[in-house]
C-alpha cells in the first residue's frame, strides 16, 4: 500500500482564485490537479521565501508570472495550497503570514505576523484620537484599560488567540482597534474576543462553542490539527482529483466547503432532541440548516424516513432545494424533502380526503363573507376597537386552537392590551363560534385550524420522517410549530429550528416553542458572524431596530449587541425627500452606477404600488427592471435591476440595495415595530452597498 500525503486547500486560496480571470483560473486548476495527484513529485520545485517568518511556507511556480504559496512542514506529510497570485503579490502575502497549531485549542491557524498587525492597530488608534472621527457605538470612546486586561494568557489562547499575537491582543483598548485586526486573526479568535468585549465570560464562550480539548496538543502534528472544526473553517483536506476540480471550478461557493466552527458542530453529529439556533441576518442559519439536512440524510435518514426541510414561503423553499442539489448527490437528495409548510399541509390533507379548502386570505371571497356574517353578532355595548375581533381571532383563538367558550374563558391573552373579564369573554365568543360555523357551511378552514387538523391526523399514523428542519422559524405560528412537532417522533435529532425574531415579518405568528410542545432546554445555540453584509450596513440596519422588543422564539428575549460582520465597505448613504415622487428621481444615478460596476441591484419598497412607481421611473431612464412577484423566484445571475417589496425581499441577497421608505408608517398597514423589523430585513439583504432613501 502506498502512503498518500494529505493535500488541503485554504480558504484564502479559493477566495483569491475567485477574483482571477477564467484563463488564469484554468491554469491554476491544471496545476492544482497535478499537485493533488502527487505533491512529492520531483517536478514540483518548492522555493524558499526568504522574507517569510514562516519557514514552512514555500513558493511553487505555476507559470512565468503566477505562483502558488504552499504550506509544507518538514514532517507529517501535510501539504496545504495557501494562496495564489502574481509572483510579487504572492511573496508579499507569504511574508506577512504564519501557520501554526494553537497550543491550547489544537487548531491549525493562519494569521498575520506582528509587522502587519501593529500598523493596523496604530491606524485605528489614530482614528479614534482624531477629533473628527465619527463616533459609532462607543468606538470613539477613549478607554483607559485594555479590553482584555482581565484575561490570562491561558484564557486568550483558549479563545483561539495565536501565541505569537498575545502581546498585540493585550494592547487593544477599543472595539475599533479589535475590528481593525479582524481579518488578520483566525475567525474563532476574533469572535471570542468580541464576545468578551460585549460582556461574555471566557467560560460562556467556551461552553457555547462546545470546545472539548481532551488530548495533549503536539504543535508539530499538523495532520491531526487540520481536522478540528476550527481548522475546517479555513482548510479542507481534498481526497481526490475529482473533489479538487469541483472546488476549484466554483471557488465562490465557499459556504459549501468552509463552515464556521459552530455551523460545523451543529451540522454534524447526534443531538439529544430539538435544537434551536438563533442568529442575526446573514449569520449563516440557512447554510447551517442545509448542511444539517445533508449530514442527517447521509448518516441517519432512509428513503422511507426522510429529512423534511421546511420554511414559510414557497420561493425560499425552492431556493433551498436548488442549493441543496448543488452540494448533495441525487441519492442524498432522495432522502430529503423540501417544501414550504402550506404546500405540505395542502398535499397531506388532500391525500386524506380532507374536504375543506384552506383560507390564506380572510379579506377575499367567501371567507370575507363568512367573517362579515360573524361580525353581526358583535356586542356593541363592549365598545371594543374596530380591529379587536380580527386580532383576537388570529392571536388568541386560532393561535391557541381554541374551540369552545370554556377554552376561551381560560385562554392566555398576554400582550393583547385589553383586559377581558369572564363576562366579556362570554359576550365576545359567539362571533368566533359563528365564524367557524359560517366557514364550515362553505367547506372552508382557516390555515391554523388546518394545521391543527393535520397534526391530529398524524397522531395515529406511522412516522414518515426521521427529522424535521425549519428555516425562518420566526414566521411560524403556534399551530404550525405543533404540527412540526407532530411530524416526527420525539427523540435524538428530531427537530432543528433556525430563525431570528428580529426578522419576523408576519407579526401575528409570534409563537413560543415551549408552549408549542417543543423542549429545547440545553440545546439552544447562536451564530454571531454575519457573512453577507458589511459591518457598516449591519450597524445601520441594527440602528433601525432601536426600541423594538425582540423575542427568542420562545419565552425569552433576544438582542443584537453580539453580532458582527466579517466584511467592511462604505458607510450607507441616507437621502431624505419630501415626497416619493422626488425620491424617485434620485434612483437613476444610483442604479446606473451599480450596473456600470456589474453589481446586482435591488430597489426595495414598502408596497406593490411603490414598486410600480419605481419601475416606471427606471424605465424612463431605459433601465431593465424585474418586479419580484409573490410567486416569482429571483434569478441571482440576472442583469436586470430587481424591484421588490420589503416582504418579498426576505431571504434574498444582492450586492447593492436601495431602500425607499416613508419617514413614518402612516399609510402603511404595518405598526411602527413591524416597520422597524421590515426595514431591518430589507437593509440586511445588501452585501456591499446600501442607500436608505426616506420620503
Ligand atoms: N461558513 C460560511 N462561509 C462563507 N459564506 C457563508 C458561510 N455561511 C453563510 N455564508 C454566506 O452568508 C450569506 C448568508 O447566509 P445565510 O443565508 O445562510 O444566512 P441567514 O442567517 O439564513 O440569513 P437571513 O436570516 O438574513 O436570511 C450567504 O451568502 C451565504 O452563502
Amino acid at each position: 500500500m502506498t502512503f498518500k500525503p494529505k493535500v488541503a486547500l485554504a480558504q484564502d486560496f479559493l477566495a483569491n482564485l475567485a477574483t482571477l480571470t477564467a484563463a488564469v483560473q484554468g491554469k491554476v486548476l491544471r496545476w492544482a490537479l497535478r499537485f493533488q495527484s502527487d505533491p512529492t513529485s520531483s517536478g514540483i520545485n518548492y522555493e524558499p521565501i526568504h522574507g517569510a517568518r514562516d519557514r514552512n511556507l514555500k513558493s511553487v511556480r505555476i507559470d512565468r508570472d503566477w505562483r502558488g504559496i504552499v504550506f509544507k512542514p518538514p514532517a507529517g506529510d501535510v501539504y496545504v495550497l495557501m494562496y495564489v497570485d502574481h509572483h510579487d503579490d504572492a511573496y508579499r502575502w507569504a511574508e506577512g503570514r504564519r501557520v501554526a497549531v494553537n497550543p491550547t485549542t489544537g487548531a491549525l491557524q493562519v494569521f498575520a505576523v506582528e509587522s502587519l498587525v501593529e500598523p493596523a492597530l496604530e491606524r485605528a488608534r489614530q482614528a479614534t484620537s482624531r477629533p473628527s472621527a465619527a463616533p459609532q457605538e462607543n468606538q470613539g470612546e477613549q478607554r483607559q484599560t485594555a479590553l482584555f486586561a482581565a484575561l490570562s494568557d491561558a484564557d486568550l489562547l483558549s479563545l483561539g488567540t495565536p501565541e505569537d499575537l498575545l502581546g498585540q491582543v493585550r494592547s487593544i483598548h477599543t472595539e475599533l482597534e479589535l475590528d481593525a485586526v479582524q481579518g488578520l486573526l483566525p475567525v474563532e479568535a476574533y469572535e471570542g474576543l468580541f464576545l468578551i468585549a460585549a460582556g461574555d465570560t471566557v467560560s460562556d464562550v467556551l461552553i457555547a462553542r462546545e470546545t472539548r480539548v481532551d488530548r495533549t496538543i503536539d504543535t508539530e502534528d499538523f495532520a491531526t490539527a487540520i481536522e478540528t472544526a476550527e481548522s475546517q473553517s479555513r482548510f479542507v483536506v481534498v481526497a481526490d482529483e475529482e473533489t479538487m476540480a469541483a472546488m476549484l471550478n466554483s471557488p465562490l461557493s465557499q459556504w459549501r466547503v468552509f463552515l464556521h466552527p459552530t455551523q460545523r458542530k451543529l451540522a454534524q453529529g447526534d443531538r439529544g432532541g430539538p435544537v434551536r439556533v438563533l442568529g442575526g441576518a446573514g449569520t449563516g442559519k440557512t447554510v447551517l440548516a442545509m448542511h444539517r439536512a445533508k449530514w442527517l440524510a447521509e448518516n441517519r435518514a432512509t428513503t422511507e424516513k426522510k429529512v423534511f426541510f421546511t420554511t414559510f414561503t414557497r420561493n425560499l423553499a425552492a431556493d433551498i432545494e436548488e442549493n441543496l442539489k448543488s452540494f448533495c448527490s441525487p441519492s442524498v437528495m432522495q432522502k430529503i424533502e423540501v417544501k414550504n409548510l402550506d404546500a405540505w399541509v395542502h398535499g397531506f390533507l388532500r391525500r386524506y380526503k380532507y374536504d375543506h379548502q384552506i383560507i390564506y386570505n380572510r379579506k377575499k371571497g367567501e371567507a370575507a363573507e363568512a367573517w362579515q356574517r360573524a361580525l353581526t353578532l358583535q356586542d356593541t355595548a363592549l365598545a371594543l376597537p374596530p380591529d379587536f375581533y380580527e386580532d383576537e381571532l388570529e392571536r388568541v383563538v386560532l393561535a391557541q386552537g381554541i374551540n369552545s367558550r370554556d377554552d376561551y374563558r381560560q385562554a392566555r391573552r398576554t400582550g393583547r392590551g385589553v383586559v377581558l373579564t369572564r363576562g366579556k369573554r362570554d359576550a365576545i365568543w359567539p362571533v368566533f363560534e359563528e365564524y367557524r360555523a359560517q366557514l364550515a357551511s362553505r367547506k372552508l378552514k382557516e390555515v391554523d385550524d388546518a394545521y391543527r387538523d393535520a397534526a391530529a391526523l398524524l397522531r395515529d399514523k406511522p412516522a414518515t420522517y426521521s427529522a424535521v428542519i425549519a428555516d425562518e422559524t420566526q414566521d411560524f405560528g403556534p399551530q404550525a410549530l405543533r404540527l412540526l412537532r407532530a411530524m416526527v417522533p420525539e427523540g435524538p435529532n428530531d427537530l432543528l429550528f433556525v430563525g431570528d425574531g428580529h426578522q419576523r415579518i408576519y407579526p401575528r405568528n409570534r409563537a413560543s416553542m415551549s408552549s408549542s410542545g417543543i423542549n429545547i432546554r440545553g440545546r439552544s445555540r447562536k451564530l454571531y458572524l454575519n457573512y453577507r453584509t458589511t459591518e457598516e450596513i449591519r450597524r445601520l440596519a441594527v440602528a433601525t431596530l432601536e426600541g423594538c422588543e425582540v423575542d427568542d422564539l420562545d419565552e425569552g428575549s433576544d438582542e443584537v449587541k453580539r453580532y458582527k460582520s466579517l466584511s467592511h465597505g462604505p458607510v450607507p448613504r441616507t437621502l431624505a425627500f419630501q415626497h416619493l415622487e422626488d425620491s424617485l428621481s434620485s434612483l437613476l444615478p444610483i442604479v446606473q452606477a451599480g450596473l456600470a460596476e456589474a453589481r446586482s441591484v435591488c430597489v426595495i419598497v414598502p408596497t406593490r404600488q411603490d414598486a410600480a412607481a419605481v419601475q416606471a421611473a427606471l424605465k424612463a431612464g431605459k433601465i431593465s427592471t424585474t418586479i419580484l412577484g409573490p410567486d416569482e423566484r429571483d434569478n441571482p445571475d440576472s442583469r436586470s435591476v430587481r424591484i421588490s417589496t420589503m416582504h418579498r425581499a426576505k431571504g434574498l441577497e444582492f450586492d447593492e440595495v436601495v431602500l425607499l421608505i416613508p419617514q413614518d408608517c402612516r399609510g402603511l398597514k404595518a405598526s411602527a415595530d413591524d416597520l422597524q423589523r421590515l426595514q431591518y430585513v430589507a437593509m440586511t439583504r445588501a452585501k456591499r452597498l446600501a442607500t436608505l432613501v426616506r420620503y
